[in-house]
């Protein structure tokens, strides 16, 4: 079908037109629309294809632990709980008609709300220095496996099975509030099982800034990789913790790529999904196997000029 506006849109901005119709023809959109898991992002189909299609590592069985970094609106964390047993069924929001919670929640307040759907939402500010989280209590009723731990700057509604913490994950101390929300009776070792990270700062245009800033957000994941996935060990037959990284086409992530991530995985892969807009220079590295051979450092590295960036 062409896309055609209608004679209100066509007196919006010629650039709000070409985003309406980039939108309208994006079948990723449609689908997301149509779907009944209500995804409440895009990027849902991201994480969905890539473990699909690269050994279905959120849906092995020893899988106890996920963190889902940059999480909000909570396309992946929906995913997520979906592979871990919290939701029945596709529908995914815990809102719809075929919902397992359907008609629960309405008249209640949000911690009633968050106790019925064991999804807790805490902001830093609350909890450092007091937050323990094995004084939360089990929720009954609970349907999935593990524990799943979401993060970012804005606040998610709550989704069945998913911890949100609300808080900036660059801060000092956000990686200790993460691993101590990790530690629950279900996940007693509080290490990470899979740690996947969307996260992404608002571009400023200027792309050696929105590269560094990209550096940034890849270092402060690996440094909480380093501390809290699980290692291999042959011996007890545990296979190494997986990391799913988004960055930005740069030379300066992948120097990153290979003095960092290369030598601490068995293998890593780069990935660019279809559902990945092709004009985006976005994509993503796939690590499997943490072994933690090399010590996770940050180094001064020259700031490639601007001619160097790639789209
Ligand atoms: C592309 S969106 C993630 C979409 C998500 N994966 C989904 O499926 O709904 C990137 C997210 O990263 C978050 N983010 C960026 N910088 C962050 C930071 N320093 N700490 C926590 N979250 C951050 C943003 O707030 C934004 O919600």
């Amino acid at each position: 079908m062409v896309f055609r506006l209608s004679p209100i849109l066509q007196k919006v901005r010629p650039t709000q037109q070409s985003w309406l119709r980039r939108q309208y023809n994006d079948p990723y959109v449609r689908q997301r629309l149509s779907h009944p898991a209500s995804y409440r992002s895009r990027s849902a189909f991201k994480l969905l294809e890539i473990n699909e299609k690269w050994g279905k590592f959120l849906e092995k069985n020893d899988v106890q632990a996920v963190v889902d970094l940059g999480a909000a609106p909570g396309g992946w964390s929906q995913v997520v709980a979906g592979k871990m047993g919290w939701l029945e069924d596709e529908r995914i929001d815990g809102t719809g008609p075929s919902s397992p919670l359907e008609g629960e929640g309405y008249g209640l307040n949000q911690k009633a709300k968050d106790e019925r759907y064991s999804s807790w939402s805490v902001k830093d500010r609350d909890l450092v220095d007091t937050f323990d989280p094995l004084s939360l209590t089990e929720t009954p009723g609970r349907v999935g496996k593990g524990v799943i731990v979401a993060v970012d700057l804005l606040r998610m509604a709550p989704i069945p099975g998913v911890h949100t913490l609300q808080m900036d994950f660059l801060a000092p101390k956000s990686s200790d509030i993460v691993m101590s929300a990790l530690k629950t009776s279900a996940n007693p070792s509080g290490k990470a099982d899979v740690i996947i990270s969307d996260m992404a700062a608002n571009f400023t245009g200027n792309h050696i800034t929105d590269s560094q800033a990209c550096l940034d957000i890849c270092f402060s994941a690996i440094e909480f990789a380093s501390k809290t996935l699980k290692v291999a060990d042959k011996q007890r037959g545990l296979r190494g913790g997986t990391l799913l990284l988004k960055h930005f086409a740069h030379p300066l992530l992948q120097e990153f790529r290979r003095r960092i991530l290369v030598p601490n995985f068995h293998v890593v892969y780069y990935i660019k999904p279809d559902s990945s807009r092709s004009e985006s220079a976005e994509g993503y590295w796939l690590c499997r196997g943490w072994t933690g051979k090399k010590q996770v450092q940050r180094y001064a590295s020259e700031t490639p000029h601007e001619d160097e960036f790639q789209q």
